[in-house]
């Protein structure tokens, strides 16, 4: 899709966090199987994690735990993510990097004067501390989790939150991520631009969904802003 004179200027960029500008699975693995191994279970693997993330941290904790000899009782299930959170908290960067092309990019757009967001499923607390560690939080405007608001993606609501912290209309922004709850979320929320990484933690095809492009790689996205 091209930008025409009757359509607004793009001014902002939203991005999804895990699988999009981090590949942060690793360290969700970690602190999984410390949490399963407190809990006398068998350890889960990347790919298995993998396909658990994109749902907020209490989902993934209840999928490992389903994956693992099943889900407990409601107080039992809430004790495990308290306890998944505060290992994860601790230390959600060790085994994390940005995605190849990420910090130099959000550079470029960020000079191109470009307003910069993230809204992710992650909750706040993981989720500042690992833009820190990775020493990405400075360059965004606004940032917000799976937390924030009462729902989260594919909800609008953290979307269009985040839209009015960066002080911009949806016909203003593009959104980028990697699955099918960045795509929901943020088409109806109204965005003139929905794109997509080719690497992320989709676990539907990308090809069926109702994106604008897939981009060819993070860096593309300077391309594609004319940036
Ligand atoms: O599910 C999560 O915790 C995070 O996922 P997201 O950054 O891709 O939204
Ligand atoms: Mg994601």
């Amino acid at each position: 899709m091209t930008d025409t004179v009757n359509r607004p200027a793009i001014r902002a960029v939203a991005f999804d966090l895990d699988g999009t500008l981090v590949d942060s699975v690793a360290d969700l693995m970690h602190a999984s199987n410390a949490l399963l191994a407190e809990l006398g279970r068998p350890p889960v693997d990347l790919a298995a994690v993998r396909s658990f993330v994109g749902d907020g941290a209490p989902k993934l904790v209840e999928r490992v735990l389903a994956a693992t000899g099943g889900v407990p009782a409601a107080d039992e299930t809430a004790r495990c993510i308290k306890r998944f959170l505060a290992i994860y908290e601790a230390d959600p960067s060790a085994h994390s990097t940005l995605y190849p092309g990420v910090a130099e990019t959000l550079g470029r757009l960020a000079e191109a004067g470009l307003r910069l967001g993230v809204c992710t499923n992650k909750p706040m607390a993981a989720t500042l501390r690992l833009l820190d560690d990775l020493g990405i939080a400075g360059r965004f405007a606004a940032v917000v989790g799976g937390d924030s608001y009462p729902t989260r993606k594919p909800s609008p609501e953290p979307v269009l939150g985040l839209l009015e912290r960066l002080e911009v209309t949806p016909a203003e922004t593009v959104f980028v991520g990697d699955n099918e709850h960045d795509v929901a979320a943020s088409r109806a929320a109204g965005v003139a631009r929905v794109l997509v990484v080719p690497y992320g933690y989709a676990r539907v095809p990308l090809d069926g969904l109702p994106h604008d492009g897939v981009l060819d790689g993070f860096a593309d996205l300077a391309k594609r802003l004319s940036c």
